[in-house]
């Protein structure tokens, strides 16, 4: 396997955070885990989006930078592959679907400066998955403040990560995680590590699971 950095992205409730233990302990690699638990704008935000999107997504970005800086600058002699469930790239993302253009274009200005200091990973693993299927996975892990996320607002976060991929040049394994169980069936792991040791060309690449 040819990446030293690889990261796992998809929409809320997508699957991200099982296939990334999955990846890390089949590769022995080091392990970098959104802590949006940490954030204790989330639970208000979903109850008032108005009020506290932008301390939400502030406090999102301080939040990441801090763990992608200290982690990507430690040298770890013997795992040197690092893999992580979130793009830094996700905090503009929600905050272009969370944030009135004015405070946007502000967040976007703060954002480009951090960004620069950031390693990008050299390969994306982009879960996609219908919002039918989002909302069951939503529903059966059961944290509270999550319990009413409209479709609407799946799909824009959807829309927008999907946008975002076909514009930028990350290589990309875009795949139908519609019928994903990585814990479940170990043939679904084994396409997405096969897919990882491949050599790609800029850009997307496509993905089915059995
Ligand atoms: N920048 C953000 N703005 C608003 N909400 C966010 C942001 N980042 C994360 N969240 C919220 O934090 C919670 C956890 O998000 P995330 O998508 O990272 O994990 P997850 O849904 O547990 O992932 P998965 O199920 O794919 O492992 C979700 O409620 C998500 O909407």
């Amino acid at each position: 396997m040819n990446h030293s950095f690889i990261t796992i992205e998809g929409n809320i409730g997508a699957g991200k955070t099982t296939l990334s233990h999955l990846l890390s302990k089949h590769y022995n690699t080091r392990l970098i885990l959104e802590e949006f638990a940490d954030n204790p704008f989330l639970p208000k935000f979903y109850e008032n989006p108005g009020q506290y999107a932008f301390p939400l997504e502030l406090f999102f970005m301080a939040e990441r930078f801090k763990q992608l800086k200290e982690l990507l600058q430690q040298k770890d002699m013997f795992q040197q592959i690092t893999i992580s469930d979130y793009l830094f790239t996700k905090c503009l993302l929600f905050a272009k679907v969370n944030l009135p253009d004015d405070e946007f274009r502000l967040y976007q200005r703060l954002f480009d400066i951090i960004h620069q200091q950031l390693i990008k990973p050299d390969i994306l693993v982009y879960l996609h998955a219908p919002v039918k299927k989002l909302q069951a996975n939503i529903k059966k892990r059961n944290r509270s403040y999550e319990q009413n996320i409209p479709d609407e607002y799946l799909f824009n976060i959807q829309e927008t990560y999907t946008n975002y991929i076909k514009q930028q040049n990350i290589t990309t394994i875009f795949v139908d995680a519609s019928n994903a169980d990585f814990l479940g069936n170990p043939q679904h792991l084994q396409v997405i590590t096969e897919a990882l040791e491949r050599d790609y060309e800029d850009g997307q690449h496509y993905v089915t699971l059995p």
